[in-house]
């Protein structure tokens, strides 16, 4: 016996985005943070995300004009930036993982931390007006926060910090929206990852649904 289901994917998009719309709680959103929330509620599969996703003001102006301008993405892995759709980069922005780069073992075992947070001392270069996408790994959040305290380091202009699990991943999002000297957007508690980044980055992206 055939299977019946939807095959349109257009239509399938379309069905996802209205039963989100009607099930999650997104009055507290602005317009520009509710496609946002959406695509994020989207991937996870979870209406229940909604309430701990937060945005600080104006991030996600920042963040889309930023990528509207050209900004290059910074990710902390190859999952983030492999999601990331390149049909709806508005200006052919660069995408940036430097997790496998042949530099990065090496890095992580004279600085005695994790190659996902030596990685980044590879974004150095690339950061100033950058839009960051965390979606994996905490110690890589903390590192950022790290290298952000010293003034003369370069500034993105928004980060997503949404690495996810049991191990930092709480208490690298809470030091991200205390520091609160960039714009962000971070979902709170254990919830994050990959998935979720992606779907914020591509949501700011385009204003195709
Ligand atoms: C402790 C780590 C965690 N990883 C998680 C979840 C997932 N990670 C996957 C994969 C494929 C990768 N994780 C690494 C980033 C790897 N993961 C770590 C580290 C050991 C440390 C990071 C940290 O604590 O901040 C990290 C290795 C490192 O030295 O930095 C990865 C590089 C490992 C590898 O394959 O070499 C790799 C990413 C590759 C890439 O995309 O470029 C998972 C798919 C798990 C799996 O392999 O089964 C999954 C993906 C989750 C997601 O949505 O992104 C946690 C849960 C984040 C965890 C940190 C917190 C914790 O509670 O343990």
């Amino acid at each position: 016996m055939p299977y019946v289901y939807e095959t349109d994917g257009a239509a399938i998009y379309r069905q996802s985005f209205a039963t989100i719309r009607a099930e999650a709680d997104l009055a507290r959103f602005t317009p520009d943070e509710e496609r946002v929330a959406v695509r994020m509620i989207h991937a996870a599969g979870m209406v229940e995300l909604a309430p701990h996703i937060r945005f600080s003001a104006g991030f996600a102006e920042a963040a889309r004009d930023a990528l509207r301008g050209g900004a290059p993405i910074l990710c902390d892995a190859r999952m983030v930036s492999e999601g990331i759709t390149r049909a709806r980069l508005p200006a052919a922005n660069r995408v940036i993982c430097t997790l496998h780069d042949a530099l990065v073992p090496g890095l992580a075992a004279a600085l005695g931390t994790t190659r996902s947070a030596a990685a980044l001392e590879l974004w150095r270069p690339h950061l100033a007006g950058s839009v960051v996408a965390i979606g994996n790994a905490p110690t890589a959040l903390f590192h950022l926060l790290t290298m952000l305290q010293d003034p003369a380091c370069p500034r993105p202009v928004a980060v997503i910090g949404c690495p996810v699990g049991f191990v930092g991943a709480v208490e690298s999002k809470d030091a991200l929206w205390a520091w609160g000297q960039v714009p962000c957007c971070i979902v709170a508690g254990r919830l994050g990852g990959s998935a979720i980044t992606v779907a914020a980055i591509n949501a700011l992206a385009s204003d195709a649904e």
